[in-house]
């Protein structure tokens, strides 16, 4: 599937509101279809933390459904998949708990973000468990992918793992390219 923004609509009253968060059949009608096993959270305190560019390689590919509970993130994903016509290329959207977006990463595809606000916390479900065996990620600066990291001037809050992570032209992706489009969000 390529990747999907998604805005759940929420049914307000005095109380404040409600929304379906994930509802098979009307997400598979959206084009997410994947079968999710686990759901993870986060929490970053610093504005302009930057978890990324992570995946998990076969058999244990994810594909990811990401939402901001707190504040405000940046969320990127890119195209990892070999011999896809947009291999490299990159889509990005702002996630925000006060109108509740949520990005569909489906696997094959890279995913980081940067927080905008301190005191982000982030939720995704995912394809498939944890397996640190198949952890893999890239560069999240790498020049070849150019992503306009909205970052502070010195730079973003990284973990010793993100500090560390491979170049794409380095990388062989095990992921095959299923002829999906990366649209219809639009391709940077
Ligand atoms: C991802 C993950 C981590 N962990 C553990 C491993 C480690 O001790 C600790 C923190 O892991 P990380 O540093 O990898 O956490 P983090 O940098 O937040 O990694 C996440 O980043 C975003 C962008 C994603 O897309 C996720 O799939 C995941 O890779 O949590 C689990 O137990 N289960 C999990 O599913």
């Amino acid at each position: 599937m390529p990747v999907v923004l998604i805005t759940p609509r929420r049914f307000a009253d005095s109380r404040g509101w409600f929304a379906e968060t994930y509802q098979r059949d009307r997400y598979r009608a959206a084009g997410i279809d994947a079968d999710f096993v686990q759901d993870n959270q986060s929490f970053s305190k610093p504005a302009g933390t930057l978890r990324g560019l992570h995946f998990q390689t076969p058999p244990h590919a994810q594909a990811k459904l990401v939402r901001c509970l707190a504040g405000r993130i940046w969320d990127v994903a890119v195209d990892l998949r070999a011999g896809s016509p947009t291999f490299g290329r990159w889509v990005a959207a702002e996630l925000t708990a006060e109108r509740g977006e949520q990005l569909y990463v489906p696997a094959g595809f890279g995913h980081g973000f940067i927080t905008l606000e301190p005191d982000c916390a982030v939720a995704y479900k995912t394809s498939d468990f944890y397996a640190p065996d198949c952890d893999g990620g890239i560069a999240w600066d790498d020049p070849d992918l150019g992503i306009p990291w909205p970052a502070p001037a010195d730079g973003p809050l990284l973990s010793d793992k993100d500090q560390k992570l491979p170049r794409l032209k380095d990388f062989a992706s095990p992921f095959a390219y299923d002829g999906r489009p990366l649209t219809p969000l639009e391709a940077q």
